[in-house]
């Protein structure tokens, strides 16, 4: 069966209208691409026919080429057009230089192919609100349908180069005024404009332009080279792990240096070439997964629809009830802030000032928006108010008997529909709500600090949870553009399970003679944005240790008690707050590798009683990185093995989106997958008999080693706690 089509309408004005329909994106599969071909010949043999315009179905231009195809042609399940077939047969010697001329309507967004389509035409009319861009970059390839060339012919390098490196999309308004559009119209208006607009071009009203031959947009050659080796710099900087970046800034070059048609095949090549890396089915995984997230068993699969939440309440005014209240308020809820007292709720509000302020500096918000977003804040210091609340977020300290209380206190206050959220990190939901008869609409929603900035919200659902609460807050997460996760109730839900490990073995090998700085150097290398020292100075040692004792708590049998935070705290070093943790901080926040530390370093080992191990000096930045990453797998399996997370993917996109592990190595799991349980269990198998039970692999992990299945197969479903 045919995957999409474009239909062709060819009107009394003498224009074909050729419809690209393939929902929900219209995104351009090859069989797509194909009826674009086969009607663009039927309109340039038809003698009614003076012009074309190119729009999309449902008010969707075209997301781009089809990606779920990805996999079938990199899996050789299909084959694939020859080189340059699309980008040069069809886009180029069929549509650009078509002996009619083409317009293309553009509403909703065009994206990739979608923008290169209709980049080939030659003018464009869009909304003001339509997102243009080629975001090819972000999936690990480069643009492949003439991208690379056409578009700095467009709107120039420096900014073709910004758009297509940091995948970004821009809005019509801004296409209009660096004319990469020609007018911006209403969507009601928009094809008809269209249609005049390409008459016009047949009647040589207006210009033909063919895009690939412009060149006043373009830099002169020696300003062009100055940009493009500032951006080589700029890339080899940001991700000096990735070679796509570069290979899309040298497809640009060629254009520019050789004319745009070496540029065209130079292009088609590499495509084809990037289209099998690694990278690319690294970050194709990762965009689904994290559209799957919300896909969730027994919740979303039930038909429920979620109910509007209106007003929101927010119990705790610090680092993450402010950081919360903000997230809410940029989204455009109400929130009532409740705090204990007038002296920290004025806190809690001047925090909430404060983030919002960092973005108005930044040039992110407006004086405007900023009066409007702090508006919707309302300050309380008791439960008045929140008779009429739809959901309520508790973001207090981490005390179970406070928790109990306030639970208490919410069932009483609150309408009987409403959500009652917990932010807690690691408190079991089931023990927050013990006193209460609510116990069905009690539900985890875990932020990660900075609220207002991070993107993942872990949704905590216990066997009491009802899917409709779940189906709720799955919907105000995505309002307040949060990833979510859904995920079971147990002791740091899946995140902070998974995270733990990540210090814990960078810990334990200090002990064993291991140097901080060559560890936290080894992770940044594999493309973390820190290592776990930085991060736990980032973090603060007072939070790392509160972690560490509930840990300690409840999975006594592997946990590495290291003294070494303990013996700095004494000293009242406790991180980046203290100006001084693993490293120092003089200059504002940046870290200085410290040599004081070295004398709570051997304090700690002779404490730990163990003896250096001179194995450990001549490992290799990859060992390194095995030694701090398996035993985060080995947790991760447990996650999934007691069915805390449902799929393996959950746990790609929440050490993504959580712990900052590179998405261009897919996520945990899918990493996992990559090296092969086998030799992961083996490692670790031999690191356990060496230097302890942190290692030792659990059962899952063991049994999936042995026989060969893949760690991100499902698991038996009799299994999941969800
Ligand atoms: C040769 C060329 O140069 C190569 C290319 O064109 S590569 C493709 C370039 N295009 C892109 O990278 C765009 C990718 N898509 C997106 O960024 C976003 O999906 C979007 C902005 C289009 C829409 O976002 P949003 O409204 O939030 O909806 P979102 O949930 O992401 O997508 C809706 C559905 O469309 C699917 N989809 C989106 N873009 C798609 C594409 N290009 N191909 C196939 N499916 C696509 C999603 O998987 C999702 O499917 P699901 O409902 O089954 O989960």
């Amino acid at each position: 069966m045919a995957k999409g089509r474009t239909e062709m309408e060819v009107g009394a004005d003498g224009v074909a209208v050729i419809t690209i329909c393939n929902p929900p994106v219209n995104s351009l599969s090859i069989d797509v691409l194909l009826s674009l071909k086969e009607n663009y010949g039927e309109a340039l043999r038809r003698n009614d026919v003076k012009a074309i315009v190119i729009t999309g179905k449902g008010g969707k231009f075209s997301g781009g080429f089809d990606i779920t195809s990805f996999g079938s042609v990199q899996g050789g399940k299909v084959e694939q057009p020859k080189v340059g077939y699309i980008s040069i047969d069809i886009i180029t010697d069929t549509l650009e230089a078509a002996t009619k001329p083409s317009v293309a309507a553009i509403d909703g967004l065009a994206l990739g192919g979608g923008l290169e389509v209709a980049m080939a035409c030659h003018a464009r009319i869009s909304t003001p609100t339509a997102q243009l861009g080629l975001p090819e970059l972000q999936l690990g390839v480069i643009p492949g349908f003439g991208g690379t060339q056409r578009l700095p012919r467009l709107v120039g390098l420096t900014k073709s180069l910004e758009m297509m490196l940091l995948s970004k999309p821009i809005k019509g308004e801004e296409a209009h005024q660096l004319g990469l559009v020609d007018s911006l119209v209403s969507a009601d208006d928009l094809v008809n404009t269209a249609r005049r607009w390409a008459l016009d071009i047949s009647e040589f009203k207006r210009p033909w332009i063919k895009s690939l031959y412009k060149t006043d947009k373009l830099e002169p050659l020696g300003e062009a080279r100055e940009i493009l080796k500032f951006a080589r710099a700029q890339a080899r900087r940001q991700a000096a792990n990735l070679e796509h970046p570069l290979v899309c800034i040298d497809v640009v070059e060629e254009g520019i240096v050789s004319g745009p048609r070496a540029g065209l095949w130079k292009e088609a090549t590499a495509f084809q070439g990037l289209l099998f890396s690694d990278t690319c089915k690294n970050l194709v995984h990762v965009f689904f997964s994290q559209r799957a997230t919300s896909k969730v068993p027994g919740a979303t699969d039930l038909g429920l629809m979620p109910r509007k939440i209106t007003k929101v309440a927010i119990l705790g005014g610090g680092l993450m009830g402010s950081g919360i209240a903000t997230a809410m308020i940029l989204s455009n809820y109400p929130v009532l802030l409740k705090e204990v007292n007038e002296k920290f709720l004025n806190a809690g509000i001047d925090r909430i000032r404060a983030n919002l302020q960092s973005r108005v500096r930044k040039g992110k918000m407006t004086e405007e928006r900023y009066e409007k977003a702090i508006s919707l804040v309302t300050g309380v210091l008791d439960y008045e108010r929140f008779k009429d609340v739809d959901l309520v977020i508790e973001a207090v300290i981490e005390n179970v008997k406070l928790k109990q209380q306030i639970f208490v206190d919410l069932e009483k206050y609150c309408p009987s529909h409403c959500v009652l959220a917990t932010n807690t990190s690691t408190i079991d939901l089931n023990l927050i709500g013990e006193k209460t008869k609510s116990k069905d609409r009690i539900v985890g929603a875990h932020f990660f600090s900075p609220a207002h900035v991070m993107p993942l919200l872990e949704i905590v659902r216990t066997q009491h949870t009802s899917p409709q609460v779940v189906v709720d807050l799955l919907d105000v997460g995505k309002k307040i553009k949060k990833t979510p996760i859904v995920v079971g109730n147990c002791t740091g839900f899946a995140v902070n399970r998974m995270f733990f490990p990540y210090t814990q073995s960078a810990l334990l090998f200090v002990d064993l003679g291991m140097d901080v700085y060559k560890i936290d150097r080894a992770c940044t290398k594999f493309g973390m944005p820190m290592g776990p020292f930085r991060l736990a100075d980032l973090v603060g040692f007072g939070v790392a240790v509160a972690t560490g004792m509930q840990y300690l708590e409840n999975f006594p049998e592997r946990v590495y008690k290291s003294m070494l935070i303990p013996l700095m705290m004494e000293d009242k070093r406790a991180g980046e707050a203290t100006r001084k943790g693993f490293y120092k901080y003089e200059d504002k926040r940046k870290a200085t590798p410290d040599p004081e530390i070295m004398k709570y370093i051997e304090k700690s080992r002779s404490m730990a009683g163990v003896t250096p191990d001179p194995e450990l000096m001549k490992l290799s930045e990859k060992d390194i990185v095995e030694m701090v990453f398996f035993p985060v797998i080995n947790e991760a399996c447990r996650v999934l093995d007691e069915g805390i997370a449902v799929k393996a993917s959950d746990l790609d996109i929440a050490s993504i989106f959580g712990m900052g592990f590179p998405p261009y190595r897919g996520g945990i799991m899918f990493w996992a997958d990559s090296i092969g349980a086998k030799y992961i269990h083996g490692k670790l198998e031999e690191w356990a008999k060496r230097y302890g039970n942190f290692f030792k692999p659990c059962s899952y992990l063991a049994e999936r080693a042995a026989k060969g299945i893949p760690l991100s197969a499902p698991v038996k479903q009799g299994k999941a706690r969800l």
